[in-house]
């Protein structure tokens, strides 16, 4: 990588390549809304590793990405996906009552961080289940078994591969986790944030000003269009008009005090349970 004044003029934007991001990148998309970047799209976990890489100066990243980073970024404000209570696309799909997975195998998303480890809290906090877990190779059904291993039991998906799952779950018994999240704890769950490099905060303050006011606005224009929204994503998934809708009302994009709060109490955890080596700072970037 590494041409720096190129970065400099034209920083690399990351963002989630689901559903979920629409909100945020339609107006910018459709370019009634411009922003001096490259966008580059990725599932979280490939926009984690590009963060941590350098190859990303300003990034959308799972909530647990940060944590692991935050000595090199700060947060972007009133920016995240997130949810208060029912989430959608971050589902525990289950052959069995989430009380009978004890000893059972369950097959992980190779795309997440965060909800890898929500999942992982919600068994052993909130259930006391003990499982089995594995993360299944990209591309692969949720169903895929390891190598001489039974089919798993359970599995857990997020994005659009949540969503469709999630619409033809027949005889499967779905955990919303982030209506989970909000049972045990009473709580926003915050899943992912905007990021910026603080090397790069710190030499081209005014760029990323202008790259977060973009953001934005263009989240803004989002959520005064959620018919539009449904309507598009609808097209470019085959997925239910109705079901979008109702998804883009339940899906979050700000980062109030309270969903602050719910980071911190999942940071929590999250360092109790051994995810975090550290407990991280929450550092806002300020315009
Ligand atoms: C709500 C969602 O949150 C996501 C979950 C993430 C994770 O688990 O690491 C990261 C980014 C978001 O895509 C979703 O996937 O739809």
């Amino acid at each position: 990588m590494g041409n720096e004044k190129a970065e400099a003029i034209f920083p690399r934007i990351g963002r989630v390549a689901y559903l979920n991001c629409l909100p945020v990148f339609y107006a910018l998309e459709q370019g009634w809304i411009s922003i001096p970047g490259h966008v580059v799209a990725g599932h979280p976990a490939e926009l984690n590793r590009a963060l941590a890489e350098g190859e990303l100066e300003i990034t959308a990243v799972s909530s647990l990405a940060y944590a692991y980073h935050f000595e090199q970024c700060l947060i972007l404000p009133d920016l995240s996906i997130s949810s208060l209570g029912q989430v959608k696309s971050v589902a525990l799909l289950s052959k069995l009552p989430v009380k009978e997975l004890e000893g059972k195998y369950i097959s992980l998303t190779p795309y997440s961080s965060t909800s890898v480890a929500l999942l992982s809290i919600l068994l052993k906090s909130f259930y006391g289940v003990k499982a089995h877990f594995f993360t299944r190779p990209a591309g692969v059904s949720l169903w895929w078994a390891k190598p001489g291993c039974k089919e798993p039991a359970a599995a857990l998906a997020i994005g659009d591969e949540a969503l469709l799952w999630v619409n033809k779950s027949q005889g499967l018994f779905v955990y919303d986790l982030g209506e989970e999240w909000h049972r045990f704890t009473g709580q926003p769950m915050v899943f992912a944030l905007w990021v910026v490099k603080r090397s790069f905060a710190r030499e081209y303050p005014e760029k990323v000003e202008v790259i977060w006011r973009g953001l934005v606005d263009s989240k803004k224009w989002g959520k005064e269009h959620l018919k539009e929204l449904a309507l598009q994503a609808s097209r470019l998934s085959g997925l239910p008009f109705s079901l979008l809708l109702e998804y883009f009302h339940v899906l979050q994009h700000d980062l109030t005090p309270k969903y602050l709060e719910g980071l911190r109490t999942f940071y929590q955890y999250a360092y109790r349970e051994g995810w975090l080596p550290t407990f991280p700072q929450i550092e806002i970037w300020q315009p």
